[in-house]
């Protein structure tokens, strides 16, 4: 009757973000995870077809205005961009009635583990030595070993703007109508595909991705197409890891497109928070127990970084400036 607040086992927004931390403790003023990452502006252009899934006004026909963050899914803020299997990005979309939809997706298709829990567990294992431990831990998460192929055989890409951004967790749109339904979304880029390995990557400069998205950019702006998918009745919607068969409809509604790359120190995207939950009238949560669990670890993650101001200026130091 104590809501679990005092059970020590309980899996609490501290637990879930220390579990993040490398071996060296977390570095401080940063994302406690993906960690490494560029900011963007630009717009989604709504093509209005979304508005017979959901009454959210990013969906009418319009430009609206976005800031995004392009990153890796690390903790460590300097890591090598080939040493990172994961990449994502953090998109917040603004309307002029004062909408607001933030949504943070990743490059794999289905999610590793099922459960916040499972999460955890995740990051405990990866870190542990203890003879036995994977073993232990794929047996209770079966659904890792998926992941764990995916991790292994999927394509590498050098390029941001080449990579699709899954948002894994199912919501629930609700049109005009008051029809609701479970839906997940994706970007899918315009950019050509043009696959690479990892040991080429690792031949090229550990921040390769920011530099090569940055003179993209400047070149011309770069664009995704979002597409939603609407489930089934047994279709899961509870558990990322479980991909939706490809066969399901799905309605493109817009394009992102990425006109700015803007400054990660200090730029827009430094005191945004792309929680999850944040959802304009239209959308909502459904019963995927991630959202609410991504949420609160968040929020940790926001109220450490922006106190450790200090350990990561806005501006670059003095001898570090070249005049
Ligand atoms: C319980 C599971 C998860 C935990 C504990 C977790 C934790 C975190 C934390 C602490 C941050 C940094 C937040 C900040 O300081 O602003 C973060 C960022 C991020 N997460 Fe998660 N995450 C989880 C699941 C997911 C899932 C399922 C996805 C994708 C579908 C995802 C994608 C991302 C992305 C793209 C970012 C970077 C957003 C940005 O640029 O600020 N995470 N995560």
């Amino acid at each position: 009757y104590t809501a679990g607040w005092l059970s020590p086992d309980r899996l609490t927004p501290a637990k879930l973000v220390s579990a993040l931390a490398p071996p060296g403790g977390h570095a401080l003023g940063h994302r406690r995870n993906h960690a490494k990452g560029i900011c963007f502006t630009g717009d989604f252009v709504a093509n209005g077809a979304g508005q017979a899934l959901s009454r959210a006004q990013v969906f009418t026909p319009g430009d609206f205005p976005i800031v995004g963050r392009f990153n890796l899914g690390t903790p460590n803020p300097n890591a090598p961009d080939a040493t990172v299997r994961v990449r994502g990005m953090g998109l917040q979309i603004t309307t002029p009635g004062g909408q607001v939809w933030r949504t943070a997706m990743i490059n794999p298709p289905f999610f590793s583990v099922s459960t916040p829990q499972g999460f955890y567990e995740m990051q405990n294992v990866l870190k542990s030595k203890a003879p036995g431990a994977m073993k232990a831990f794929t047996t209770a998460h079966p659904e890792f070993t998926n992941f764990a192929t995916w991790a292994r055989s999927a394509p590498w890409t050098s390029s941001y703007a080449e990579d699709s951004f899954n948002g894994l967790n199912a919501f629930i749109f609700t049109n005009s109508a008051g029809i609701s339904r479970p839906v997940r979304w994706s970007l899918k880029p315009e950019a050509p595909i043009v696959p690479t390995t990892q040991e080429a990557l690792a031949k090229l400069a550990p921040d390769y991705l920011e530099r090569e998205i940055t003179s993209r950019v400047a070149a011309a702006p770069q664009k995704w197409k979002m597409r939603v998918t609407l489930a089934e009745p047994d279709d899961p919607t509870n558990d990322p890891s479980k991909p939706w068969p490809e066969a399901r409809p799905s309605v493109e509604v817009g394009t992102l497109i990425v006109r700015r790359i803007e400054q990660e120190r200090d730029g827009p995207c430094r005191d945004l928070n792309f929680d999850p939950t944040i959802l304009p009238d239209g959308m909502s949560v459904s019963d995927d127990p991630f959202p609410a669990a991504r949420s609160s670890a968040y929020a940790r993650s926001y109220n450490l970084r922006t106190s450790e101001a200090k350990d990561y200026p806005y501006q670059l130091p003095a001898e570090e400036i070249q005049k």
